[in-house]
């Protein structure tokens, strides 16, 4: 079975950690942007890491951070992937992750729609700015940057992108399988990230939620198998 990886985005609590392990992600998101309702400080994403099992992921997410804030950050968790959700230029993200010596991911902001006139987002160019990151996330573009629950057209993207994608943006277990049918062979490889449509509300997840979004990836892989 061709195995989507899976991270959670946005948790907030020890028994919302222990669920998504429970139920076989790949990788946890805390979100490092405080103006965010997900949003937790440094020491306690430090503290919800220490419950994560070998060979699950901590991802701190920043929203235009400053070298030094993200770097006291990766002290505090070590291990942990970065995932840039802001207005970060590709030189600033590869220059902070060069020095922390960490792995990243890049996230890509996608239109809902494109205004007659205005030129589609180029996912192509975009993967080939940020060449050096481990993976470029898709995600709708929102206002406040992120975890909107908002879904952009899946068929609006290229295929033959140079990158390992993650798709995100308004998923749940409804449409997870959906958009792994439309997006899985558009990159080197797809994994998905989800954060509102497994909460019952803002930075509270759903356990019943968490485990049917991973049911429903697993049903995706599973109509490819290896
Ligand atoms: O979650 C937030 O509040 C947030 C704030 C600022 C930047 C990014 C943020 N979240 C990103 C994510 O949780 C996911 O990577 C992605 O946007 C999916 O979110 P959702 O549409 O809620 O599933």
């Amino acid at each position: 079975m061709n195995r989507t990886r899976i991270k959670i985005c946005g948790l907030t609590r020890e028994q919302d950690v222990d669920d998504a392990v429970a139920a076989g992600v790949d990788a946890i998101g805390f979100v490092m942007y405080a103006p965010s309702p997900r949003a937790v400080t440094v020491e306690r994403a430090a503290e919800l890491a220490l419950r994560l099992p070998a060979f699950v992921t901590p991802v701190l997410l920043f929203v235009n951070e400053t070298s030094e804030a993200i770097a006291h950050a990766c002290v505090q968790v070590p291990g942990a992937w970065l995932q840039f959700h802001g207005d970060e230029t590709p030189d600033h993200c590869r220059k902070i992750a060069r020095t922390l010596g960490r792995r990243w991911i890049r996230a890509a902001r996608i239109p809902l729609e494109t205004p007659a006139g205005e030129e589609a987002f180029d996912l192509l160019k975009y993967a080939q700015d940020y060449s050096d990151a481990q993976a470029v996330l898709l995600d709708a573009h929102v206002d406040g940057y992120g975890g909107g629950g908002k879904t952009f057209n899946w068929s609006q993207l290229p295929p033959n992108v140079n990158a390992h994608l993650v798709l995100s943006g308004g998923l749940n277990a409804a449409n997870v399988t959906d958009g792994i049918r439309a997006l899985r062979n558009h990159g080197h490889s797809l994994a998905v990230d989800v954060s509102s449509g497994v909460e019952s509300a803002k930075g509270i997840k759903d356990a019943a939620k968490i485990h049917e979004f991973v049911r429903a990836v697993r049903a995706a892989d599973a109509e490819h198998p290896l």
